[in-house]
């Protein structure tokens, strides 16, 4: 029996502590909603002092041994099983499903979090938030339990000592203690910053100048100690020489190496990263200051000299040796650099020794030798360079004044000639890497000039989403594994549920316990248990249930495209293509242009597997740039664009514009909408949704990404126009409450969203307004005239006109439409353009000409009821396109038809083999409205 007049437990505390929990999730889950939801943790920060301090003012009267000692142990009992197993299980995973670069970061954060300190030093001075968004330390959020724990440590002896002194005395007491803090408190009124770096993975995207300066002197002073590589098991005790990688996936078929002086051990991790999937064997040798083409010779120490002398040799025995599929040679230049007397280089005896050492090592490489070039010697630090980056000063006057003018330019040199020799010798034998200037990024230029000498010790944190994927796919015994953690997790749960009961069953003699103690608690209760009234699952639910279970079995088939994409993307991305060639494909795809980084454009388009968006997405992935396709398949199909899936320039997303997404892109095409009147009056309110929400999304995205912005709009917004034909300055007449309303007063303001976003927050935009465009991959159950008729007239069934015929359309082939998209998106026009073929028709002309057009046909044709609200006429006055974008269309309507009539020719022959039913034209309402 529960003490009625005293519940165990505090409601309102419960109450609050659920906003807090709410809240926080919200945060994590829909940040763009819930952008100060992390205020939920402050929240549980208050509740636990006050509830601290509740309970030590009850306990006031015990001795202060049995107070702390009460509680703690409570406060313990409550937190620390859970805590450790959570622990526990996170680096279980971390072992058996990171990558090994994630280890040595997370076993330093486990035992910051062991020991209830991970808010110290690293959350103090970096962005918690961008921490958790690059999600390299999975004890980051340990960071709010520490922080609540040291309280827990220090607040009993803070009110012990105050107990110990008169009441008067009280206030000052703690008055002193709030000033003792008082720094604290006006740095964060101030919103002073101090920081002191304190983890190398602290590079976050929006870092200041000054948290990078700060930063490279944190990394200078580790610079030896991070030369030694976590996942290299080392033949000697040295951060230097020797050592194989461990880790890798197992199914890579190469051998590679990586060596050279101490550059080499320095972007190990990063071609450990890139290359790792590939490699059977990934070996790295690496010797201070010397060279592996030149015997490196110290001025000033014969033993060093002596000891590069033996490592010359060595680099060119173990090659022997090891005979590498693969091997990337990084030097940082010591005698390579030093001049040349004479005019030809073939003369210059420090060539002449690179050259045969360089011989040596090809013949004993089986594919490729990569010399990656050095970064330049710099001769200032990093303070110096704060301040012209500050200033904007040119990246090239930032190398002039940064880099040591010594003969940098002489290795460059050398290098040059050696890879010209190589490649005369066994052609494409040999790579040079590019050479990068200091200042070729802010980041890396910060890097590079800091007091130590090699670039971004643990250059693999700049880059931690990249990751390899198989890291992702466990093993079966790993997955058995994480099974067996999730069984044990349940069952603690589950023991501890259950003893939370047997506690409470037996609460008289708890309650009296916790009263004579006076530590009565706000939440130990257990809640009230309730029972299971539903014992019997109604259909309801079992159809929800199976809605829900389909639209997760999406979710999943489309995580896995985009896994499976985003690993050829980054495979792809990683190797140099020399070294892609060798491994098979499972399929192949149509030859795309190449285009380097410069030319190639990220490309977003919403509704890329529809009719138009799927056009688009070929022309755009030919001409060589990179294309992210979303849909959410309501009109688009797989079909359209499955052709390109896998190849690394292109990925498709199963997304619903009406919910964000984020992407780094250049560019947007904003497609995502049903077209036809059928499907878009189905479901008027979703068409009213993805036309504004759906734009809104990408223009906010627009926004953050500072993409271009182009919208499909459509003829439509000229409604049933009383100008003839349509110039874009005709403002429209449009029913806003008519059947077509939510289509077309849906593109109306998604127009005006277009306009308001690039006045108010600068989007570059594009409006194309589409008239009536036709092609294959329309939909068989499009219901748009074309399809409709031409379906008719293959299956000798009436041709149906709805009305009387003499309402008029203009006719576009579907690629004339995307040439036009495309120009539109690269001029700098940012007024709605027209895009589509004036040449005009009655649909009564048009139902003859179809006719005509599929040979013996003996379709009769019909009239039938009229449309609500159809359109009289409409032709495209296209005088802005030629004139702005230099765009008219090119394909006559005939043989556009033609090409659109064997298309559906070839869908229906198909339809037939796979035993469907004859297409049914869809007419408006065929597709019944949802209500
Ligand atoms: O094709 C397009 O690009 C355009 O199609 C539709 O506009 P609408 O002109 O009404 O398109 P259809 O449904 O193809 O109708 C064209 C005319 O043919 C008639 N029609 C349609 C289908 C049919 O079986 N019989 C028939 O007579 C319609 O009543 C209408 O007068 C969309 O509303 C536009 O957004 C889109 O840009």
């Amino acid at each position: 029996m529960k003490n009625a007049s005293k519940p165990s437990k505090r409601l309102d505390l419960q109450g609050i502590r659920g906003l807090a929990i709410l809240v926080v999730i919200a945060f994590h889950f829909y940040p763009e909603y819930c952008p100060n939801g992390y205020l939920g943790v402050d929240q549980f920060f208050v509740l636990s002092g006050f509830l601290m301090c509740m309970l030590l003012k009850r306990a006031e009267n015990q001795s202060s041994c049995q107070l702390a000692t009460i509680f703690y142990s409570r406060r313990f009992k409550r937190i620390l099983p859970l805590y450790l197993l959570i622990i526990l299980i996170s680096m279980i995973s971390l072992f058996l499903f990171f990558p090994d670069t994630a280890i040595e970061t997370n076993q330093g954060s486990a035992i910051q979090a062991l020991l209830f300190a991970s808010n110290r030093p690293k959350t103090d001075d970096e962005d918690y938030f961008q921490a958790l968004s690059m999600a390299v330390d999975v004890f980051t959020h340990t960071w709010s339990l520490s922080v609540e724990i040291q309280f827990y440590f220090l607040v009993p002896f803070i009110f012990l000592l105050a107990t110990k002194i008169s009441e008067k005395l009280q206030y000052s007491y703690y008055s002193i203690i709030v000033v003792i803090n008082k720094d604290e408190i006006m740095d964060i009124l101030d919103g002073s910053e101090r920081r002191s770096f304190g983890r190398l993975d602290s590079v976050t995207e929006n870092m200041t100048l000054d948290d990078a300066a700060r930063l490279n002197i944190d990394w200078s002073a580790h610079d030896g100690k991070l030369l030694r590589v976590p996942t290299c098991e080392y033949e000697t005790k040295s951060q230097m020489g020797w050592c194989k990688h461990k880790g890798l996936p197992g199914n890579g078929k190469y051998k590679i190496v990586i060596f050279g002086n101490s550059w080499a051990a320095n972007h190990a991790t990063m071609i450990y990263q890139e290359c790792g999937e590939k490699a059977k064997v990934l070996l790295q040798g690496s010797a201070k200051g010397c060279e592996p083409l030149y015997p490196t010779k110290f001025s000033d120490s014969q033993d060093l000299t002596e000891k590069c002398k033996g490592n010359f040799t060595y680099f060119e025995e173990r090659i022997r040796q090891e005979q590498p599929d693969y091997a990337f040679l990084l030097t940082r230049f010591f005698s390579i650099a030093d001049p040349s007397n004479v005019s030809n280089i073939q003369d210059d005896p420090i060539y002449k020794i690179m050259k045969t050492q360089m011989l040596n090592f090809i013949k004993n490489i089986k594919y490729k030798l990569y010399i990656l070039d050095a970064l330049p010697r710099h001769h200032r630090k990093i303070f110096d360079i704060v301040p012209l980056l500050k200033n904007h000063t040119a990246p090239e006057k930032i190398d002039k004044l940064m880099i040591k003018p010594d003969n940098f330019e002489m290795a460059r040199k050398r290098h040059a000639q050696l890879i010209k020799d190589c490649n005369l010798e066994i052609p494409e034998k040999c790579v040079l890497g590019p050479y990068l200037s200091v200042s070729f990024s802010i980041l890396i230029s910060l890097h590079a000039s800091t007091y130590s000498i090699h670039v971004a010790a643990n250059i693999r944190m700049l880059s931690p989403r990249r990751v390899r994927s198989h890291h992702w796919f466990p093993t079966m015994a790993a997955r058995g594994a994480c099974a067996a953690l999730v069984m044990i997790f349940l069952l603690f749960v589950l023991i501890s549920h259950t003893s939370n009961k047997s506690i409470s069953s037996d609460s008289v003699v708890e309650t009296r316990e916790r009263m004579s103690n006076g530590l009565d608690e706000e939440g130990q209760g257990d809640a009230p248990v309730e029972n299971n009234k539903n014992a019997g699952i109604s259909d309801d639910t079992v159809s929800s249930l199976l809605e829900r279970i389909k639209v997760l079995e999406d979710e999943l088939s489309s995580m896995r495209t985009r896994m499976d994409d985003a690993e050829n993307r980054e495979g792809n991305n990683g190797i140099p293509d020399e070294m892609a060639v060798p491994l098979p494909t499972t399929k192949s795809f149509p030859s795309v242009r190449y285009r380097n980084e410069e030319t190639r454009k990220r490309v977003l388009i919403t509704g890329g597997a529809g009719f138009v968006g799927s056009h688009l997405v070929d022309k755009l992935m030919l001409d060589g740039h990179e294309i992210i396709a979303l849909d959410n398949y309501f009109t688009g199909r797989k079909k359209n664009i499955e052709h390109w899936i896998g190849h690394p320039n292109f990925e498709m997303v199963h997304h619903d514009v009406v919910n964000p997404y984020f992407v780094e892109v250049d560019q947007i095409y904003h497609l995502a909408s049903p077209a036809s009147p059928p499907h878009y009056m189905y479901n008027p309110v979703k068409t009213i949704k993805t036309n504004t929400l759906g734009t809104i999304n990408m223009l906010g995205l627009a926004k953050r990404v500072k993409a271009t912005v182009l919208l499909a709009s459509t003829s439509e917004v000229y409604g049933d126009p009383e100008v003839h034909p349509q110039p874009e300055t005709y403002w429209g007449h449009v029913n806003t409450i008519g059947p077509r309303a939510c289509y077309d007063e849906g593109k109306r303001v998604a127009e005006s969203l277009m306009v308001a976003y690039n006045k108010q927050e600068n989007v570059k935009i594009r409006i194309a307004r589409i008239f009536n465009t036709f092609g294959p991959r329309m939909h068989m159950n499009d219901g748009r005239v074309v399809s409709n008729f031409i379906i008719q007239a293959l299956q000798d069934k009436p041709i149906t006109i709805y009305g009387n015929g003499t309402q008029t359309r203009s006719f576009q082939y579907v690629t004339d439409l995307v040439d036009g998209l495309i120009a539109l998106m690269n001029s700098n026009y940012s007024l709605p353009v027209n895009i589509g073929n004036p040449e005009e028709h009655t649909i009564g002309e048009f139902a003859t000409i179809i006719r005509d057009l599929v040979p013996g046909s003996t379709s009769e044709i019909v009239n039938q009821e009229s449309q609500q609200d159809d359109p009289q006429q409409r032709r495209p006055d296209i005088r802005r396109a030629a004139e702005q974008i230099q765009w008219r269309p090119q394909v006559l309507m005939k043989d556009g038809l033609l090409k659109t009539i064997e298309y559906f020719r070839a869908e229906i022959d198909r339809n037939k083999r796979g035993g469907k039913p004859p297409p049914e034209p869809v007419r408006h309402g065929g597709l019944e409205s949802r209500r």
